[in-house]
């Protein structure tokens, strides 16, 4: 096995005091903290804040001054926020939601840009289709980006007003999408001073988190205002070059960064044990060869290589016996406890078929544009069940009246006070949410035989909920004068006429009712990031004690990601030797550095199953490789 070199904890702690004098506010300084996995890296901005608030908070919080601090998910902003606590001194959000709030008033401008940019998309479209092969998928696609764009320029004849959701998918000619929000920012920040001004001095630091996912252009335009306002603004990137999954990230971002920034240095892995350091070490070795060293103070800890062909019939069955090996080999029984393990797959469908709710994931998927709102839960349709429906079982179930009662005064509009004066029942106002409730249960929800649809009509039925426009098609029964008198249509706000009434988008949600209800539950977990399951790229910046990586490229349905390739199992094509020949950004590169991410995000024990099609060749390469020895790898 290849060895770590063990060092004092204290090993880096110059870095943290090099950050802190960066973070002065009569001498901002930028700062580029670029180290390996568990290194601390969110653990120094927490301690940079912390130094900060005690420092110079009352100062900052007197004039109004903030340090805003962005990462790129909402898991990795949670996870800030729960380290560093909340502070109105220190707004934590992502990247799009920072970048809407500072645009979002600005319609005329946004408006400006597009009609700028949007006839230039549209002229490379018309040469690109001209070019291309007529009848192909990607000439179908490309016909309905240009309907769509000629249409959006026609709107955008009149003044207009825009939309953003952050956090969810954007229909509609009002709305922005992710990628115009991020590219619209970088250019009001390059071209527009009154911009630049009010971010300075709204914000003399900014610090990002994960940067290496940061966008390209929106990093350029930071970069660009971190020059001019030199000695009144300060930027500090914390990162990894290794830990770049996502293709928006700047490739080169090292080469951007000026020479007289602040380049602290972190070489410790605080949080896994010395054999879970080594593999990372060993899988990063190719790209940058910066090696980790560990804790004089920590385990051995324990990997093993488990391998089984890609047709195993009974994959979550192999993966429990995996569990009860590891819980042996580790002496540790809660590998035998699902719930205090983390299991990781590449995509959400295969976690959706190891908890039980594959069926309804597998509806909604078939329309692409519900696919983001899926993976989040965001979609009202999907929140009229998880946050309305779910809950009030649950309390129904467990017999707790003041639950249910707390529970449909926040959300129903039974209990509005419009709905009580006009009650057709007002010598017992409660008569109706009784019957509703007891009709619910009536049902049998736990059951795999009740679907979404009849638990959505018993809902309507009794005006339990507002019903969100996805779902309203389904619905039979007319409005009564209660309800209609109630509607807020909250839920239509953030939803998409266009959309909802397409035939693709009416099919996905027809499909989903007809699933079984009782899958919402693992459902909710999932999208909460509350379950046992994680997806690969989902875990930036999170630790888990103990992990478990599934590979199977026979159920992914991508093609950025090849682990059978990255293991050697199947051969490469032409196009991954010339990247790997000329060190470019191609599948096998980008895979390595997903089970790097993967891999380290353990913090006592590590199992990775690798489904494969070549179960000699992938151990003979995971030998070779000298990421495993021999005793390490099980066969099934
Ligand atoms: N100086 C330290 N002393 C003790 N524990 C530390 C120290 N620095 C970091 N840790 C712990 O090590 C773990 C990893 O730290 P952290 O999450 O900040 O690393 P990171 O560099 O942000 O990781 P990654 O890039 O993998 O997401 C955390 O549990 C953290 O509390």
């Amino acid at each position: 096995m290849v060895e770590v070199e063990t060092v004092s904890p204290d090993f880096d702690n110059d870095a943290d005091d090099q950050i802190q004098t960066c973070l002065n506010p009569s001498a901002p300084k930028s700062f580029f903290l670029y180290a390996g996995a568990g290194s601390g890296k969110t653990r120094s901005l927490k301690s940079a804040l912390d130094t900060f608030r005690a420092n110079y908070g009352a100062s900052f919080r007197r004039t109004g001054k903030k340090i805003a601090v962005v990462t790129y998910t909402n898991a990795a902003a949670d996870e800030i926020a729960a380290r560093v606590g909340s502070d109105p001194l220190f707004p934590i959000s992502t990247i799009h939601s920072f970048c809407w709030k500072h645009i979002e008033t600005y319609h005329h401008d946004i408006q400006t840009w597009l009609l700028k940019t949007l006839p230039v998309d549209l002229a490379e479209l018309h040469e690109k289709q001209a070019k291309g092969r007529p009848g192909t998928k990607a000439a179908m696609d490309r016909e309905r980006a240009i309907t769509s764009t000629t249409r959006r320029l026609e709107w955008l004849s009149v003044a207009r007003r825009f939309t953003y959701n952050p956090n969810g998918d954007n229909f509609g000619q009002d709305s922005l999408s992710h990628s115009e929000v991020l590219k619209i920012t970088a250019s009001f920040i390059e071209t527009k001073p009154s911009m630049q001004a009010v971010l300075i001095n709204q914000y003399p630091f900014l610090l990002i988190d994960e940067s290496q996912d940061t966008n390209k252009g929106l990093l350029t335009a930071f970069f660009m205002l971190a020059a001019t306002h030199k000695g009144k603004f300060g930027m500090g990137l914390f990162g990894d070059t290794m830990q770049r999954i996502y293709l928006d990230g700047h490739p080169e971002l090292e080469s951007l960064v000026p020479d007289n920034w602040a380049r602290p240095v972190k070489r410790l892995n605080h949080r896994s044990p010395q054999r879970i350091i080594a593999l990372g070490n060993i899988l990063r070795a190719p790209i940058d060869r910066q090696s980790q060293v560990a804790r004089d103070d920590s385990e051995i800890g324990f990997v093993r290589l488990f391998i089984a062909p890609n047709n195993t019939p009974d994959k979550p069955g192999f993966e429990k016996r995996v569990r009860e090996r590891m819980a042996n080999l580790c002496s540790d029984p809660d590998w035998n406890n699902e719930v205090t393990i983390k299991a990781l797959t590449l995509e959400h469908h295969m976690a959706a078929s190891r908890r039980g709710f594959l069926d309804m994931f597998r509806a909604l998927d078939r329309d692409s544009r519900l696919s983001t709102g899926l993976r989040t839960g965001d979609l009202p349709g999907l929140r009229l069940f998880t946050e309305r429906v779910a809950p009030l079982i649950a309390a129904a179930r467990a017999e707790d009246k003041f639950a249910i009662m707390a529970h449909l005064r926040a959300t129903s509009p039974l209990l509005k006070r419009a709905a009580i004066a006009l009650s057709s029942t007002p010598g017992d106002p409660l008569q109706p949410i009784r019957f509703a409730v007891d009709a619910l249960l009536a049902l049998h929800p736990e059951q795999s035989t009740t679907t979404f649809l009849s638990v959505l009509q018993c809902v309507a039925e009794h005006h339990l909920f507002e019903i969100p426009t996805a779902l309203r098609p389904f619905v039979v029964n007319e409005r009564t004068t209660v309800e209609s008198a109630l509607i807020t249509d909250d839920a239509s706000s953030y939803e998409d006429e266009a959309v909802e009434k397409s035939p693709e988008s009416l099919e996905a949600w027809r499909a989903f009712l007809e699933t079984p209800y009782n899958q919402i539950i693992p459902f909710a977990e999932y999208v909460s990031d509350r379950g046992p399951f994680g997806t690969h790229q989902g875990v930036k910046g999170l630790e888990f004690e103990r992990v478990l990586v599934i590979l199977d490229d026979s159920d992914a349905r991508g093609f950025l990601f090849s682990y059978e390739k990255l293991f050697e199992a199947k051969p490469l094509s032409d196009t991954d030797r010339k990247h790997l020949e000329d060190a470019t950004d191609g599948g096998v590169t980008r895979t390595r550095r997903l089970l790097y991410v993967t891999c380290t995000r353990a913090k006592k024990s590590l199992a990775l199953v690798a489904y494969t099609e070549n179960p000699d060749a992938l151990l003979a390469a995971a030998l070779r490789n000298q990421w495993f020895v021999s005793e390490e790898i099980e066969r099934l």
